[in-house]
């Protein structure tokens, strides 16, 4: 028997909504709405693979492209899948980026045009071989994977719409109380609290009232960049004995690396590394002790393996970075986790804050915060069809097709401006 050559014979790529609560963070607030773009691959021999990416109308384009070009490529070849990829977007200064939000700035296009179709392949070959995702990725080296709670600073409800369940958190009190139902709903033993809000000393308040509430639990905080070098010195040293580590308090490998030669805190980032070419600028300044991967952006699951080799060979941690997601995105990341040995810190997700899902229940489970790896097949999870109707309606209803936190935020606080090392 010859080795076995599914090729893809067609793709489709639906966009959906979910509703998403008023969040705020350093360039605003989220839209009563979160857009995800579901991709679904299908072989010549019968298989569904399954990838999940972000669904602003740009990326819409580039998933399009990327599907129309990989249309018989087999599913086994993934470093021509890169390629075919690659050439449908355009490589060099045509592969120009992508801004999602208006904070998220990556570097290749092609990465994060290329991750969702790479993870579907992976799910089609562990359907195939009748082994899990973590499987074809080396093998997992934990059963569970743990995440962290992921507080957020936050607006009772979206302007001229009920409030929402969790209510207001704008004070140190409130966080505690948002912690303290995460906690107890998920068993998260990490806490991260989204910054760059309000002014650095409310937030080193909100820190030590955490602390105080959860003596036991690793803590963090990550303003996005929004602190000069000065202010992020003076956090890093007030909050010392709070933080496990510091996220991105001020931008850039060159500001982060001035903070890092003033403190003993590891400072983490998803912002000043986003693509490879950014580890040797970063390793030489010394300016991060943590890397927050995230596959969506860095181009899938294996080149997210090749990125957790560079940081252990440079002994920088590894963490991992997470934007609204549905229960593809958590699969993934949690196979991608289960394989990655120095993946030692509780993960990102941002999974409690939405109410509505597109896979089937049963398999992502939070126990203790954390995932169980998904044993069956590929990345274990499968489409539930009516939901994914249902959202895609919702998408199509919702008069959104792009991320603007700016844009929604000055439409509530018409002098609002992104604050970049503001404070
Ligand atoms: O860790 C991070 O930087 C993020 O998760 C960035 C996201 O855009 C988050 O701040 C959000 O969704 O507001
Ligand atoms: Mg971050």
């Amino acid at each position: 028997m010859g080795p076995v050559r599914s090729r893809i014979a067609s793709v489709s790529v639906t966009p959906v909504a979910f509703e998403d609560p008023p969040l705020l963070n350093v360039v605003g607030v989220h839209q009563p709405y979160a857009l995800r773009a579901i991709v679904r691959v299908r072989t010549d021999t019968g298989s569904v693979g399954l990838g999940e990416t972000y669904g602003d109308e740009a990326q819409l384009q580039r998933l399009e492209a990327v599907g129309r070009a990989v249309l018989g490529h087999d599913v086994y070849d993934l470093n021509g899948l890169w390629r075919k990829a690659a050439d449908a977007l355009g490589t060099g200064s045509a592969d120009a980026g992508a801004s999602f939000g208006g904070m998220l700035q990556v570097d290749s296009a092609v990465a994060t045009a290329y991750s969702p179709f790479e993870v579907a392949c992976l799910d089609i070959q562990g359907h195939e071989t009748g082994r899990p995702v973590s499987d074809l990725l080396g093998g997992a080296v934990r059963d569970t994977v743990p995440f962290s709670a992921y507080l957020f600073y936050k607006w009772a409800g979206h302007p001229r719409r009920p409030d929402d369940d969790w209510g207001e958190a704008l004070t140190p009190d409130q966080l505690v109380v948002q912690a303290k139902r995460m906690v107890t709903a998920y068993g998260f033993d990490a806490i991260k609290l989204k910054g760059g809000v309000l002014p650095p000393d409310d937030e080193i308040d909100a820190m030590r009232a955490l602390g105080e509430a959860f003596p036991d639990h690793r803590l963090r905080i990550d303003p996005n960049g929004g602190w000069t070098v000065d202010t992020s010195v003076r956090v890093a040293s007030e909050l010392a004995d709070v933080l496990e580590y510091l996220e991105d308090p001020t931008p850039g490998i060159e500001g982060m690396a001035a903070v890092a030669r003033e403190t003993d805190l590891p400072l983490a980032t998803n912002m000043c590394v986003i693509a490879f070419e950014h580890l040797e600028p970063a390793v030489r300044a010394n300016a991060v002790g943590v890397v927050l991967s995230d596959h969506h952006l860095w181009g899938g699951l294996l080149r997210s393996r090749l990125l957790a080799g560079i940081c252990d060979t440079f002994g920088m941690g590894l963490s991992m970075h997470s934007n609204s997601h549905l229960g593809v995105s958590l699969a993934a990341m949690t196979h991608l986790a289960a394989a990655t040995p120095n993946l030692t810190y509780a993960c990102d997700t941002h999974y409690p804050w939405k109410t509505e899902e597109v896979v089937k229940p049963g398999v992502l489970d939070f126990v203790d915060g954390s995932v169980a790896v998904p044993t069956g097949p590929g990345l274990g999870v499968e489409i539930d069809e009516d939901a994914l109707g249902t959202l895609h309606e919702q998408y199509l209803s919702c008069g959104i097709q792009r991320r603007e936190d700016t844009v929604y935020m000055q439409s509530v606080q018409p002098g609002f401006e992104p604050n970049t090392a503001r404070w």
